[in-house]
């Protein structure tokens, strides 16, 4: 009789225990600030906490209709179910981007788990907002690999860049062409009409050139009022093309302030196995030959 007693004391002592340390882990889960959901192992929802529903804007009961390729835009379906078969008890971690309710999306830190529970395998996911964070990167890496004013590369993007290609002409043999051009007379615009408006000629020139060659191009400020153009895939014939293009284009523009200018261009191609010094002096040295045969033309120098 006294055991009896005492083994139904002992029970009621765990289960209360039990439901203490439930509710503290409920507790948990709720005050967290980071966005919690447990999913199943088909994308549904097990439970989610209500950070993570305000993270998306949804309410938690919305939240517990949904699957998880509703909310993702980075994953597909095919993807989510792949990879939610796969996570294991180590578990992962992984960046992805989330659309919230109202259409907007968010840039997230996932870290997912796996565990059995009741039978069941369920996927803690773990959910950090670092869409601020993915904005001050693109931000400091905006600032370091372009030129303020007018938004082109700066010079050591394109010495980062100017070593990969030379690489890849090495190895495959692809061509590569610089073309250089500096404003002429730039002195006796910013003399005339104001440094202000100097620095618009640079920036709608910039707009000009780049709406005016490939993609693959990299427009550069080399500093000043001179830019590079490196142009990839391309022979001299092909960037003295280019170059004149350009010429004419900026030519016939018409800058804000009414007014016209002209630039020079020199244009040369890169000799496997030659230096980067090498190079960059003799397409120096052709702008410099434009200029000295009376501006607003284009010079080529080969090897
Ligand atoms: N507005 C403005 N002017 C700049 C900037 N950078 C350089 N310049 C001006 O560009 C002019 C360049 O002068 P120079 O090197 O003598 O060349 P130029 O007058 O263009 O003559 P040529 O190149 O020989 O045709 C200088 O007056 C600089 O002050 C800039 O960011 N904004």
């Amino acid at each position: 009789m006294g055991t009896e007693v005492g083994s139904q004391l002992s029970e009621s002592l765990i289960d209360e225990l039990r439901k203490e340390r439930a509710s503290l882990w409920r507790i948990l889960f709720e005050q967290s600030r980071d966005g919690i959901v447990v999913l199943k192992v088909d994308g549904s929802v097990f439970e989610a906490n209500q950070e993570f529903a305000r993270m998306l804007g949804y309410s938690i009961e919305e939240i517990r209709q949904m699957r998880v390729w509703e909310w993702d835009v980075h994953f597909s379906k095919t993807q989510i179910l792949e990879k939610l078969a796969k996570i294991g008890d180590p578990g992962e971690q992984l960046e992805t981007r989330k659309s919230r309710k109202d259409g907007s999306v968010i840039d997230v830190e996932l870290s997912n788990s796996a565990t059995v529970f009741e039978g069941k395998k369920l996927i803690f996911c773990i959910c950090r907002d670092i869409t601020q964070r993915k904005l001050l990167e693109a931000e400091i890496f905006r600032y370091a690999t372009t030129d303020n004013l007018t938004g082109l590369f700066n010079r050591r993007s394109f010495d980062q860049r100017l070593t990969e290609e030379m690489d890849l002409t090495m190895r495959y043999g692809s061509p590569m062409a610089l073309v250089m051009y500096d404003f002429d007379g730039f002195k006796d615009i910013n003399d005339a009409h104001g440094h202000v408006q100097g620095d618009k000629v640079l920036e709608q020139s910039a707009r000009l050139v780049r709406d005016n060659v490939r993609s693959t191009d990299m427009v550069v400020r080399w500093g000043g009022e001179e830019f590079m153009i490196l142009v990839p895939q391309a022979r001299l014939v092909t960037a003295k093309v280019l170059a004149e293009k350009l010429r004419q284009v900026l030519e016939e523009y018409v800058f804000s302030a009414r007014f016209h200018v002209t630039a020079s261009f020199g244009v040369t191609e890169y000799v496997p196995g030659e230096s980067k010094d090498t190079l960059l002096k003799r397409v120096d040295d052709a702008l410099y030959r434009a200029k000295a045969r009376g501006r607003n033309r284009v010079e080529v120098l080969s090897s």
